[in-house]
């Protein structure tokens, strides 16, 4: 009866019950190197990878984590049982002005396998275009389920993120491979396969030119600074900034995966950059790390890092939307972390601090030190997660803008004349008088 009556609904309202069922019909198994095997089925690519098992408690956004370039290598444990029941978007950005070209993180999936305790077979949300299972499929990477992601959970809460393994069809019934086999990705510089291969310029026409040292950045940094205005020329991992930095307002250094040890090049860089130009800079994650590195900070590797949407930090400082003594929830994904060392290196001081397990969450240089200098471990922009921090992106963009005018001012004034920052030449003296006809 029921059938009956919904096959009289046209097709495109049954938005609810969308494409058929997968079949989920062969085994797939995720090894840890620590000697546990969780036994599944497999509804991804039917093909077997290593890399390094780490657990996200994201409830929402598997869309978003899954193309974060951060995540490569890993395979990405859901602590939330039920993934995919809304289903992949289309990830073709609109043609505007503010096109990043994506929807989601990236053009791609970029973590190397999913586990998830119960996949949705069906999926319902009306800007999906295909299943959890479908995408992953087409992106060639593998993915399990009907595994109990608690147990895995509580296995990498106690003895730390671990190398894993899964295996696929015929190989989900060999024995473990040999504690040598495993791969471990952060053995690799993954920023460099993350990073853009060229620079490239997105929104010219802004009105404040900052430079992305691309790590592996999320789209939504690159939205998050095109949208307020900004003209943004994504540069790789490595480009010694120097060589250009007097025609940019600002620098920016983005997310990205792997041990920032990788990055010591940037960092040596940047340690000349900080050093003698007096712009703003702003870095996220990886880039924070960077920053850290830089200004004589030391980076650690965390046991199991901290990967999820609720990550309540504390402000130490306060600095433009960001008021000392409040705590912010936010969207983190990182596996290492700046050590809290006393006293600071000179001229800089903590900005942020986690609340649950007190690792750095932030720095900042001084108002003594004269620089206009911040990194944050969380991620602002989000996507997924909490948007209490987003406003660092305006606070960055305005002293980039309160820089230029000043530099704009103090070179007219040596000029003998004041540029208003309407961007109207005035000349201060004599005014020339305009007669009426
Ligand atoms: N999201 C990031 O930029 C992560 C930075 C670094 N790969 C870490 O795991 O700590």
């Amino acid at each position: 009866m029921f059938a009956t009556r919904l096959a009289r609904i046209p097709r495109f309202i049954r938005c609810f019950a969308t494409e058929a069922s997968t079949i989920i019909s062969s085994p797939g198994t995720l090894h840890l190197k620590t000697g546990q095997s969780f036994y599944g089925r497999s509804f991804g690519a039917p093909r077997s990878i290593f890399g390094e098992t780490v657990f996200s408690t994201s409830i929402t956004s598997y869309t978003e984590s899954m193309t974060d370039p951060s995540y490569r290598g890993q395979i990405l444990v859901f602590t939330t049982p039920l993934i995919g029941n809304y289903g992949v978007p289309s990830n073709k950005a609109p043609i505007d002005s503010q096109d990043v070209g994506v929807v989601l993180e990236s053009d791609r999936i970029q973590c190397s396998a999913i586990v998830v305790a119960d996949v949705a077979e069906r999926y319902s949300h009306y800007k999906a275009v295909e299943s959890l299972a479908s995408w992953c499929k087409r992106n060639d990477v593998p993915a399990i389920t009907g595994v109990d992601t608690r147990a895995i959970t509580r296995l990498l809460r106690d003895q730390g993120t671990t190398l894993g393994r899964i295996a696929i069809g015929d190989d989900a019934g060999l024995p473990p491979p040999a504690s040598h086999e495993y791969w471990d990705p952060t053995a690799d510089n993954l920023v460099a396969e993350a990073s853009t291969q060229v620079p490239y310029v997105l929104n010219p026409t802004g009105d404040v030119k900052i430079a992305v040292l691309d790590f592996g950045a999320k789209a939504n940094i690159l939205r998050s600074l095109v949208r307020r205005g900004a003209s943004v020329t994504v540069l790789p991992w490595n480009f010694n900034f120097n060589k250009v930095r007097d025609q940019f307002d600002g620098l920016f250094l983005s997310n990205g995966p792997g041990d920032p040890a990788h990055c010591m090049e940037a960092a040596l860089h940047l340690r000349q950059t900080m050093k003698e130009w007096d712009r703003p800079v702003f870095g996220i994650c990886m880039g924070h790390q960077v920053i850290g590195m830089a200004a004589g900070l030391e980076a650690y590797r965390m046991t199991f890092g901290n990967r999820g949407h609720n990550q309540p930090v504390l402000a130490l400082a306060s600095s433009g939307s960001i008021t000392a003594g409040r705590v912010y929830v936010t969207s983190q994904n990182h596996q290492y972390a700046l050590k809290l060392q006393d006293p600071f290196p000179a001229g800089w001081e903590p900005f942020f601090i986690n609340c649950n397990d007190s690792s750095v969450e932030g720095i900042k240089s001084t108002a003594e030190s004269g620089k206009k200098i911040w990194g944050v471990q969380f991620h602002p922009e989000s996507a997924g997660g909490p948007l209490d921090t987003i406003e660092m992106f305006t606070d960055f963009l305005t002293e980039c803008r309160g820089h230029k005018i000043k530099a704009r001012l103090e070179s007219s004034e040596l000029l003998g004349a004041r540029e208003s920052p309407l961007g109207m030449a005035t000349v201060d003296a004599p005014r020339p008088v305009s007669v009426a006809a």
